[in-house]
Formats: C-alpha cells, structure tokens, sequence
C-alpha cells in the first residue's frame, strides 16, 4: 500500500520525494582549495623576481610546485616568510627550505643567535575572523577554552591512534594528559597536552590559514548574514577554534614539539595584527617532551577573571567533562599540617588542635575531569542533562539535540553506541545530503579511529546523524577500504539504521504534538530520499512520511490517517506536487475530486 511507484509520482513529484535538485549538489569546494587556487603562479608573481641576490628566480618553480600541490598554503605566506636567502641553516626541513628559500623579504630579527623569528602573513580570512573576534561582543568568551581542551583532545586522539603502529612515538613521554595552569601574577592561563604536536609547517598550515571545518563554516555563515546583527552569535553557534583564543587573549603563543621532529618551535600572534612569528625554542628549560603548550597572555578586561585557578575548574567542569583524557587543573590545597609539640608553658595554653596542627598551603596538580567514556557508562547511571551536554560538547552544537540513544550491540558483533538527532539541519543546506566530518565518531576498543567514516556507517539520507560508534570487532588499522568490505560493518550499519528509525518513531509517538511536525520540518526530506532509496526499510520510512491534504490543511497526516479516512470504494491515494495547498486546490482537475468528497494530498514541490 505504501510503495510509491516513480511512475505514479510523476517526474516533477518524483523530484520532490527524493528531495530536490538539491539531493545531488555537489559540496562546493572548500575554502582551502579555494585558496590554493587562488595562488598566484610563478611567472605574475613579482614577489619572486625582486630577490636582490638573484637567487630566488632559480628556485621559484620547486615554490610553486610545493604551493600548488599543498593547498592550505597561501601566497602571502610563502612570500612572507623571512629569513630568505641569508644562507643561514634555520632547519633541515626540506619544505621549509624551499620556502624560504623563494622568499624575498628580509624581515628576520634575531631574537637569540641561533633563534631566528620568521615573520607571516596571515591568509586573508583569518586576518578578517582575528578581527571579528578581537572586536567582538559576542559575551560568552568562554568559550575559548572548550575549543582549546577539545584541540588538546583531538591531537591527544591523533597521537594514541598513530602509536598503535608505532609505539616508539610515546617513547618520550609515555602520559597522554592535558594540563592548565592559571598565573594570577603573570596574567596567564596555558593549555598544555602531551598530544601529537606540530612540525613547523603544520603550525603554518593549521594556525595561518583556514583550512579546517568548523571556521570555513563559521565564515560561509558570517558571509550569508553579513549586515546582520547576528554575527556575534554566531561565534557561539560554530566556535572559532583556536582563533577564539583572541577572545580573551591580546597576545597568544604556542610551543609546540611534534611526535615526528626532534625541533620545538614557538609560535606567537598577536590581536590586531596581520601577521604572526615561528622560532625555533632553544631556552632548554623551556623544551618540552611532545605536544603542545598554548599560552594566552589575557586582556586586562579578561585576567582577573581567565587567571582565577577556580573559574577554570569550573569551567572545565562544565564545558569539557567529557574528555576521556585526564585533564589537569593547578589548584591551591590547603592541608594540615603536623607541628612539632613546644614543651614550653606558653605552649600548654594552646587548644590540642592548635598544638598539633596548622595549616599549610601548597600548590598541586588536581584531576578536574572523569575519564570514563559516556558511553562506556549504564544508560540507567547517565541523566538527560549529562546526554544533552555530552552533545553539545562533543559536536561544538549549542542547542540540546532533538533525540539521543545509547545502547549496547552483543552476540554475534559487539559495539557500544551513542546516537543523537540534531535539532536542526546544516545552515548550509548543500551539506544535508552528504557525510560531514565529524559527525559520526568511530572508536576502535576505546581508541578514536576517525570522525570521516559517516558514509560507511550511515545511508545517506541519514546523514544528519551525529554519534559515537565503539566497535570491540574492527582492527585499530581500519580503514575506509576494510570498512566498505567489512561483513561486521554492515551489521553495524544494519543496526545503526534500526536504532535511529526507533528514535525516529518515538518522536513520532510523543505526547509532545509539536515534536514531530518539527522533526519533519527539518528532516522530513531526508525520509523521503530514505523511501526511495532503501527499499529494504520501506515499509519502515513510509508511516514516517507526512502530508497536507485537502481535508488536513494546517495539520501533518500520514498514510495511516489518510487510508482511514478512505471511502469504501475508494482504491487509490490521490496526491498531486504543487508548492502550496492553496496551489493544488486550484488545479483544474483536483476539483473534480473534491466535490466527489475525495481527499488529495498535497507532495512539496
Ligand atoms: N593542541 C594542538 N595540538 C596539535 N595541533 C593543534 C592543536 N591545536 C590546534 N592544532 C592544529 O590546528 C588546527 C586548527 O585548529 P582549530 O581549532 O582552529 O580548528 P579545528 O580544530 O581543525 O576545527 P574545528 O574547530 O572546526 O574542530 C587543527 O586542525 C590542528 O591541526
């Protein structure tokens, strides 16, 4: 009763079942490619010809090669970056060789003999979203520290997933652990993580340009309500990343020493400035095992406030709870302490606690989180509010979600998982129907393997979905092949399926009367797709599936309803595509069946 026949449809209401034109936009390319693209080739590059030493020419085609074949970096800041040409061996790092090599402005200034500080541009977005965010009014400036633990975080993922192969990575330090330190007196606050760290270049790549998700979107949504004055929310609704350090922060550096190189390097902006500095870290006492240090010297409106060990306790409390690595607070603890016993008169006055107590304060390291993955917990011990900020935590969202499940897989394949419905679709609608980074997060025995893999583990029509997926079956080497192949993976898939549909019908089922309507409102063109595109699940999607017709105008009905309104005789479902109810009423051959007392249905065109 329910299949819905292309040829019954029609192509126009075809259309609109599987979602419009739109079901097969393709994702514009990211502002990344963008600006690779927007490199300037050798021969219009007068940046290249005006090396006085005549050096630079001969090595501009290797520059432009690398600047092409590496997206994320910009033309100004290869042109920018100094110490070109000076003949002086700043690194063995062959990339950055030729950069500087290429490189035509002198603008190194030593800062110690051996330490040369390299001056960068900054790409053009990131000059523009610095200045949005130092200027901004947007007051929940705290945020900057969610946003900073979950880098910490996803560097710490980054180094635990690489070290499954090779384990001489920990070597230097065996610790996976974030640590925060408040200076009252130097009005500081540093974001230490023994995570994977950077290599000169990828502080270049990853803290000069936009190349990373969540900032692109920022900036499409920033570019879509210019003028408005909607865009200091939106700093909250997207996150800025490691920009929004600036929002607290007038000055930030980043000592940094990756997994992969025997070399710290130290990187240093500043607000309102365009460009930003490298050094090589050659103080000893400053050299760091692994991973990354992240200092922001704080504004004067923000020190009181960001250099208070308290606050950031709970701050951490509150945002980032649900890292599953040890988060290290610096705490003041006040002890008591053992005195030895005076035998002298005076002393015998003393109450008997005074005399062998008093109290000391100290300094330590004070555990500030619980490690234990939400997931790994009994749904019974986990509450609505630790589900919703869960979410909102892990996905950077700032609403609670429509939906969420947490249930265990057992028998023939074991996973444990946590699935939420969003409570509204992407702002960039282009995205609705394709897998989004970071969405759908696979663990593999508690290691995160990748947040990429939302393809293999979701249909399509269901990529709206965000979760947490910890399989016990997968090898720690999976990869998006062996998933495509894996029998155990599309039980998984299988599974995964099923759960959300049962999520799906219980909105559906809700007292709540609004719940649906607004689920579908935001997804119900992803169930139609699912109707058409998973014949396996049909009969599932169809009761989901909602209309107007001519006798529910203002109200959602579904199949259901309609096939119990249906007259005795009455063999078929009358529907018809138009844009509004009003529309279709008006169709010429709809009023026959009107006064024939038959109900139509109204399909969204
Ligand atoms: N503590 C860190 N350790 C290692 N790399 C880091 C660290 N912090 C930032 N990075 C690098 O800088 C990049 C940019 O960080 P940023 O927070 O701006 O964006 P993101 O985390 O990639 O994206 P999003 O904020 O959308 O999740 C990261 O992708 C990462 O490569």
């Amino acid at each position: 009763m329910y299949s819905l026949p292309r040829r019954a449809l029609g192509r126009r209401a075809w259309r609109s079942v599987v979602g419009g034109r739109g079901a097969t936009v393709e994702v514009s390319r990211s502002l990344s490619s963008a600006a690779a693209s927007s490199l300037i080739p050798r021969e219009q590059c007068s940046g290249f010809s005006s090396c006085d030493r005549g050096c630079c020419n001969a090595q501009s085609g290797d520059l432009s090669k690398h600047a092409f074949t590496n997206s994320r970096f910009s033309f100004n800041q290869v042109r920018n970056i100094s110490g070109a040409c000076t003949g002086r061996n700043v690194t063995a790092d062959p990339i950055y060789d030729k950069l500087r090599h290429a490189s035509t402005r002198h603008e190194s200034t030593a800062a110690a003999e051996d330490a040369p500080v390299e001056k960068y541009e900054y790409q053009a977005e990131v000059s523009r979203l610095l200045d949005l965010i130092v200027n901004s009014l947007y007051s929940n400036k705290e945020v900057f520290l969610r946003e900073l633990v979950s880098n910490a975080s996803d560097a710490l993922d980054k180094l635990r997933f690489l070290s499954v192969t090779d384990t001489s990575l920990l070597d230097a330090n065996p610790s996976l652990e974030i640590r925060i330190k408040a200076d009252r007196d130097a009005g500081t606050l540093t974001i230490t993580d023994s995570g994977v760290g950077m290599t000169r270049e990828e502080l270049i790549e990853s803290l000069g340009t936009i190349a990373h998700s969540g900032t692109a979107k920022f900036l499409k949504a920033l570019k879509e309500n210019q003028g408005s004055n909607k865009e200091n929310n939106l700093i909250g609704q997207f996150g800025v990343g490691f920009y929004s350090a600036f929002l607290v922060a007038d000055k930030v550096s980043v000592s940094t020493k990756s997994a992969k190189s025997d070399k710290q390097f130290v990187w240093e902006g500043e607000a309102d400035t365009s460009s930003y500095t490298i050094r090589e870290e050659t103080d000893s006492d400053k050299l760091i095992p692994r991973g990354t240090s992240i200092t922001l010297h704080l504004k004067d409106a923000h020190k009181f406030e960001y250099s208070d060990p308290t606050k950031i306790e709970d701050l951490i409390k509150n945002y980032s709870q649900f890292i599953s690595f040890p988060i290290y607070t610096w705490q003041e603890k006040t002890q008591s302490k053992k005195v030895q016993q005076s035998e002298s008169d005076d002393e015998v006055e003393k109450t008997e606690q005074d005399k062998n107590k008093s109290m000391e304060k100290s300094w330590d390291w004070e555990l500030t989180n619980d490690t234990k993955p939400i997931w790994m917990r009994s749904p019974k011990e986990v509450t609505p509010e630790e589900y919703n900020a869960f979410y909102k935590s892990t996905f950077k969202e700032y609403m609670d979600p429509q939906a969420y499940t947490h249930f265990s897989a057992e028998g023939e394949i074991e996973f444990k998982s946590l699935l939420f419905i969003p409570p509204m679709a992407p702002l960039n609608t282009e995205e609705m129907w394709h897998a989004r980074k970071g969405d759908v997060r696979l663990y593999v025995k508690r290691v995160f393997i990748s947040d990429q893999f939302n393809g293999e583990l979701f249909p399509r029509y269901l990529s709206f979905m965000k979760g947490i997926v910890d399989s016990n079956d997968l090898p720690l080497n999976v990869s998006r092949e062996i998933l495509q192949q894996s029998r155990i993976v599309k039980m998984m898939r299988q599974r995964l399926v099923r759960k959300t549909f049962e999520m799906i019908e219980k909105i559906a089922k809700d007292e709540d009367k609004e719940a649906y309507p607004k689920f579908w409102d935001v997804f119900g063109k992803n169930l139609k797709l699912g109707c058409t595109e998973d014949s396996p699940n049909h009969k599932r999607i169809a009761p989901l599936l909602r209309f107007y017709s001519s006798k529910s105008e203002d109200t959602l009905m579904s199949l259901d309803e309609y096939v119990e309104r249906m007259k005795e005789t009455q063999k078929e479902i009358y529907f018809l595509a138009a844009e509004s109810i009003k529309s279709a009423k008006n169709a010429p051959f709809v009023e026959d069946l009107l006064n024939r007392d038959l109900e139509v249905g109204e399909v969204k065109s």
